[in-house]
């Protein structure tokens, strides 16, 4: 915690909320408060995709769309930006032509960042990213608990025989042994697979499932007691990509799936975790140019709105 009082966003009825160069939520970047509590970093990298590419334009875009946030959640009853110093910590920026070599300069920035903010939460870029990033967070925490909000398993082996990209953060993971198997969990999967075998070898890597079928049947409040259950009190890292949403609610990504959550349930699982042990989270897979109108840039800046707010001491 610092020891004066944490310096907020810019005052929008003082400087209109339209001016000015966007950080995340109009916060302060993180050279004009030395050291953060949270900080936000986007990671504009998207070689690792396998269909639509331009999630590299993720960050700039959901720091677009953030500038409307405002400083009391009533949601979670919190002022996230005045119980803890939340700066934003510019870009990790990496090598495009060379994932290996990016993916290595992500853990490394991530690294350093670490020794200026308590916790980091990503904005991306793909889910490639999710690699590093979970490689460097269990450097300080161990293996974490790992709540992922995809349409998508992301735990294939290779695609073209590569083995990491935007399908494999959380195979590769799982084979490193960053990842608390008996307390992580997908959240929102659906649509095609490739075959059975997928969900076959995601149930031995040890994941638990809630389906957005699942969601849609057996309702929010379910899914919530199954999430808090199975993640305890772990470390808990939250990996959230927006195609997790209903293209209706987030058609700017680049692997889109029919048939996902709404927003309001998104926000509803994530407002439910802020007395778990969170860590860590990053925010993957908005991609502007199939965006329309900020939907998913908006989602996606109140996604990480109110996980820096579940991040946020309590009483
Ligand atoms: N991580 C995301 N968004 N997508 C993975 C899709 C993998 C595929 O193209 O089959
Ligand atoms: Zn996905
Ligand atoms: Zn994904």
């Amino acid at each position: 915690m610092q020891l004066s009082e944490p310096i907020g966003p810019v005052d929008a009825s003082v400087v209109p909320r339209f001016a000015g160069i966007a950080t995340f939520a109009r916060l302060p970047r993180l050279d004009q408060v030395d050291r953060a509590d949270v900080a936000v970093v986007g990671v504009p990298f998207d070689s690792g995709v396998s269909y639509r590419p331009g999630a590299r334009f993720g960050p700039s875009h959901v720091r677009e769309a953030s500038r409307l946030l405002r400083p009391y959640n009533p949601a979670q009853d919190v002022s996230p930006f005045a119980v803890q110093q939340v700066a934003d910590a510019g870009d990790i920026a990496v090598n495009p032509f060379n994932i290996d070599e990016a993916v290595r300069d992500i853990e490394a920035g991530a690294l350093e960042l670490a020794e200026k903010a308590d916790k980091i939460v990503t904005i991306g870029g793909d889910h490639t990213i999710a690699l590093p990033l979970l490689r460097a967070v269990t450097k300080k925490h161990g293996p974490v608990a790992v709540l992922h909000f995809d349409a998508h398993l992301d735990t294939w082996d290779t695609y073209f025989g590569a083995p990491i990209t935007h399908g494999t953060p959380f195979r590769r993971a799982s084979e490193e042994g960053l990842i608390d198997l008996t307390a992580s969990m997908h959240v929102g999967t659906r649509g095609p697979l490739y075959d059975v075998g997928d969900l076959e070898d995601d149930k031995r890597l040890g994941f638990a499932i809630v389906t957005s079928e699942d969601i849609e049947e057996r309702g929010v409040e379910v899914a919530i007691e199954r999430i808090r259950t199975r993640i305890g009190d772990k470390p808990l890292y939250i990996s959230i990509d927006i195609d997790v949403l209903d293209p209706a609610h987030a058609p700017g990504t680049g692997t889109p799936e029919a048939g996902g959550l709404t927003s309001r349930e998104l926000l509803r699982m994530i407002r439910a975790l802020s007395d778990r042990n969170i860590v860590g989270a990053d925010v993957v897979e908005v991609a502007p140019a199939y965006d329309h109108a900020q939907l998913t840039a908006v989602a996606a800046s109140h996604v990480a709105y109110d996980l820096i707010s579940a991040m946020a001491p309590r009483g």
